[in-house]
């Protein structure tokens, strides 16, 4: 069951603080695009240049040069208005246009150079012809603003580009060489919070994770009575936890409660700038938040620049990690423990974080932060659609039944879209019907279009029927809600099953159903083509997870006996592991399971392979089935497993 991950906002913001508009442009996978600033510098640059050029050549090239004889000639038959003249060369206008004798066309204007040796008598000749002569050096005919610009284009350029590299490497280069000078002045930064602040009422569904917190804030607010009292507060605070559960949202919340400074800067920033200047930005950025303490300083990411050091060589780009991942720790360890700077640190990947940075005195206080329970994302529905209107029939105590495992971002995301959806109907509020419709979107992508051949379309209705149909025949399992051979997101098909009821203890009997009707994909493949495809990595990834908890975590392999043997997302930060022979076991149980699932899941399908068959013809005639037709088509009645129904 190839669940595909619901689209969001991968929050990555430049370093900001609080009060600053909070919709830099982002990537998907989190990073910054670095050669922004440099390809808008790079513009600059070339259409500068390119104007210099062209101011340059227009402003010289209307006037054809003329020989001495022609302008001689051209005075002498009293063609020559004016002219201008320093030294010997003549600049001039003609009464009437003359044919140019060498080259096509015809010149009013001229310009022309009166030999050394001509020995005529120019100036006679002038007066008689009545030409007015101006002594005057007009070497080009330019307004005055073309010249001011081409005077000044040379200047602008170089103290631009001196500038853009003082203020983006000079501190580094300050650091590493002195090669640019002095460190650049502080970015100016906004120290009130902003008007609409956030605070702990924005952040709902991890109420435990909030009282984490309080004390940090009480520090914040009164950080005097702590220093009074020779109390140490943390310095560091790290929040693992999925992508999309609030560790942002939290961090700015304690800002805004504490009504403190926010300085943020997301990790990958460091180490994307050119070597020996993440580490003086880092230094840069600690001295600012010292300056207007009590403040707090937000890295996002952490784990880019905090992971494991490998033990090995590094390559350059290594050191440049590390050098920034020092200086982090130089500055934390600097702090008298009274100053009230507050390190705030988000990652999801707790489990691959160095140990050096969850010491004592640095980031030792770890907080978990989950996705939310069904109350929890009730409140986040909530928070969300404050300033949504909704319909009488809008029910989210419901939706929240039906959104397990979705973080508070997806939750965000999904009123969003059913906003979107009620304003393109032109509606005046948000239905239930849109929400719905929302909800199947956000949770499998957006539906892509793509001419796959038959033959692949077919291979996906019978893997997506291996999937639900396991998913129908085992007793216990979470109803098939919707099967599709539609690609959405990177899946090719989905088959989506949900609980009825949210789930907290999970019995080895249906995590094994869980496994077999994630292998049902690949299963049934096997059992209609003998062979299978790359289409059941998501598959492969989901079974392997959930083998792992059950020998590892939860205690239900008699080998491997009652241990947790591997860490949990709790224990992760502490870098708990097992023996490697206990890994070797461990590994033996897992394919003992997954192996014996598959089997079963094989063994079914060739017993139930004309339901398999139909489920695979349905799909590609109607591409999507829904619940009930899912059920119908397989012969299969659905017993209630809600309690409550
Ligand atoms: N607990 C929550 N309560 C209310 N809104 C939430 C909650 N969690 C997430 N959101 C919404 O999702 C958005 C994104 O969350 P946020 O950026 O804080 O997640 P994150 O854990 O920092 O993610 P990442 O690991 O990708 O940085 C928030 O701005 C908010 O709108
Ligand atoms: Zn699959």
């Amino acid at each position: 069951m190839s669940n595909a991950a619901p689209p969001r906002k991968n929050p990555d913001q430049p370093w900001r603080t609080e009060g600053t508009p909070d919709d830099s442009p982002r990537r998907r996978d989190g990073r910054r695009m670095p050669g922004k600033w440099w390809g808008l510098v790079v513009t600059a640059v070339v259409v500068f240049f390119l104007a210099y050029i062209g101011l340059n050549y227009l402003g010289a090239g209307n006037e054809p040069t003329i020989s001495y004889t022609e302008f001689s000639k051209q005075v002498s038959d009293g063609n020559v208005k004016k002219i201008y003249s320093k030294g010997d060369a003549i600049q001039g206008q003609l009464k009437s246009s003359e044919k140019n004798p060498d080259g096509g066309g015809t010149y009013t204007k001229f310009r022309t150079q009166r030999p050394a040796f001509a020995d005529d008598d120019l100036w006679k000749n002038l007066s008689s012809h009545d030409v007015t002569v101006t002594a005057r050096p007009v070497v080009q005919q330019r307004s005055v603003l073309s010249n001011l610009l081409i005077s000044l284009v040379p200047i602008v350029l170089l103290v631009g580009v001196w500038v853009f590299f003082v203020r983006r490497f000079g501190g580094g280069m300050g650091g590493a060489g002195g090669m640019l000078g002095r460190k650049a002045p502080p970015k100016p930064v906004e120290l009130r919070p902003g008007t609409q602040r956030t605070t702990f009422a924005d952040v709902a569904g991890i109420d435990e994770v909030k009282g984490e917190l309080d004390d940090v804030v009480d520090f914040l607010e009164h950080p005097d009575a702590y220093r009074r009292m020779g109390a140490k507060m943390p310095r560091g605070v790290l929040l693992a936890g999925p992508p999309g559960t609030g560790k942002t949202l939290l961090a700015r919340a304690v800002a805004g409660e504490a009504g403190v400074p926010f300085f943020s800067a997301s990790a990958s920033e460091f180490i994307e700038m050119i070597v020996g200047v993440g580490a003086s930005r880092v230094r840069e950025l600690f001295a600012e938040a010292r300056k207007v303490a009590p403040s707090i300083i937000f890295i996002d990411e952490i784990d880019t620049i905090g992971r494991q050091r490998s033990g090995g060589a590094s390559v350059s780009g290594h050191d440049e990690r590390e050098q920034t991942l020092n200086q982090i720790l130089t500055e934390m360890d600097g702090f008298s423990g009274s100053e009230g700077v507050v390190v705030i640190a988000a990652t999801n990947r707790a489990d691959i974080l160095d140990a050096a940075l969850t010491r004592p005195g640095r980031f030792d206080r770890v907080v978990t932060v989950s996705p939310p329970d069904r109350g929890g994302r009730e409140a986040i529905l909530r928070i969300h659609t404050r300033e949504i209107p909704l319909a009488d029939d809008v029910d989210l105590a419901q939706l929240a039944r039906t959104t397990p495992g979705m973080t508070g971002a997806d939750l965000a995301n999904l009123a969003n879209e059913a906003a979107l959806l009620a304003v393109r109907r032109k509606q005046d509020k948000v239905t239930q019907p849109n929400l719905s419709e929302a909800l199947e979107k956000v949770q499998l992508g957006a539906e892509r279009s793509l001419i796959m051949p038959e033959e692949d379309r077919r291979r996906t209705a019978y893997h997506e029927s291996g999937h639900a149909l396991l998913g129908m025949l085992q007793p216990g399992a979470d109803p098939v809600r919707k099967v599709t051979i539609v690609p959405r997101g990177r899946a090719l098909g989905v088959t989506m099953s949900t609980p009825e009821v949210e789930r907290y203890a999970l019995s080895e009997g249906y995590l094994r159903g869980r496994i077999i009707g994630a292998l049902g994909g690949m299963a049934a493949e096997q059992v209609v083509y003998g062979v299978v495809t790359t289409g059941a990595e998501n598959d492969l990834e989901q079974v392997t997870n959930i083998a792992r908890g059950m020998v590892a975590r939860w205690g239900m392999s008699e080998r491997v006996g009652r241990l947790s043997a591997l860490p949990g997302d709790a224990q992760q930060a502490y870098g708990l592991a097992a023996a490697p022979q206990t890994l070797d076991v461990i590994d033996a149980e897992m394919r003992r399971i997954v192996d014996g699932c598959y089997e079963e899941a094989c063994r079914k399908l060739e017993e139930h392979r004309g339901r398999l068959d139909a489920l695979a013809e349905a799909l590609l005639e109607h591409e999507t089935l829904e619940e009930a037709d899912a059920y119908r088509i397989a012969g299969i009645t659905r017993l209630a497993k809600d309690p409550k129904a």
